[in-house]
């Protein structure tokens, strides 16, 4: 059984693929956080700007078997060329993605990627492997396509990540988890700003911006 959040179609906001069109598959739950406010401070990712709880949002529900799930996604692709990608997210997406699940993706002509925190093991077959580390849990991952840490995070500065093999190392700027989407977020803004003199001082991690906020789509 998959449970999944919600699903749509937009433009991969964030990293390398930004831009890119695609179908968003978040899963529901996370191993950092219950998702509920009145955890929010204990918690080990004390940041989340997103709502990964139950299966109540758009195109969310339960789905029995990987084909089941790979249909539903399909279905929110649409009838052009080009090739079908799916970005799995969540929530953890590694607490449920598994080889059935790629392998259904697949069978329906998806590439695949994935954004994780990186605690738990990814399995094989992901095309597009997002990390993005958390200060206070230990990534398992040590080889992905990119790595996007949120910025500032006092405990997790960039250098301490460089041992992970990346093919893009990208810093993205912390947003008030508060300020829907849309909304003016001075906090961002600062955050913006000193991301950007990170990336200037080391010219080996590159800016990357919530462009979907920027452009008030999903
Ligand atoms: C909601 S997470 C879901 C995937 C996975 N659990 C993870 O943390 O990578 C998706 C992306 O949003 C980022 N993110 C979460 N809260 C954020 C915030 N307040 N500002 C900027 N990015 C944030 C995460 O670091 C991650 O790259
Ligand atoms: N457009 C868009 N791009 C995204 N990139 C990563 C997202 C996420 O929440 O994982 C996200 C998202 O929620 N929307
Ligand atoms: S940012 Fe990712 S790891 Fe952190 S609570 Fe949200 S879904 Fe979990
Ligand atoms: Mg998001």
């Amino acid at each position: 059984m998959y449970r999944v959040k919600e699903a749509f179609y937009t433009l991969q906001g964030e990293g390398a693929q930004a831009g890119r069109a695609a179908v968003f598959c978040r899963f529901s739950k996370c191993n950092l956080w219950t998702g509920r406010e009145k955890d929010r401070a204990g918690a080990v990712c004390d940041f989340c700007d997103t709502d990964f709880v139950g299966t109540d949002g758009q195109n969310g529900g339960r789905f029995e078997t990987p084909e089941a799930l790979a249909t539903h996604i399909h279905n929110l692709w649409p009838a052009a060329p080009g090739t079908p990608y799916v970005v799995c997210t969540g929530g953890e997406p590694l607490l449920q993605l598994d080889k059935l699940l790629i392998d259904a993706f697949h069978g329906a002509g998806f590439e695949i990627g994935v954004e994780t925190n990186g605690t738990l093991a990814a399995p094989d077959g992901i095309d597009w492997l997002c990390v993005s580390p958390k200060a206070d849990a230990e990534v398992v991952i040590t080889e992905c396509d990119e790595l996007k840490l949120v910025y500032p995070q006092p405990l997790a500065p960039p250098e301490q990540f460089l041992g992970i093999r990346a093919r893009h190392y990208f810093l993205s700027p912390m947003a008030s988890p508060s300020v829907p989407e849309q909304g003016d977020d001075p906090v961002k803004r600062s955050n913006t700003r000193k991301a950007t003199d990170y990336c200037l001082a080391h010219p080996q991690w590159r800016l990357t911006l919530q462009m979907h906020k920027i452009l008030g789509i999903d």
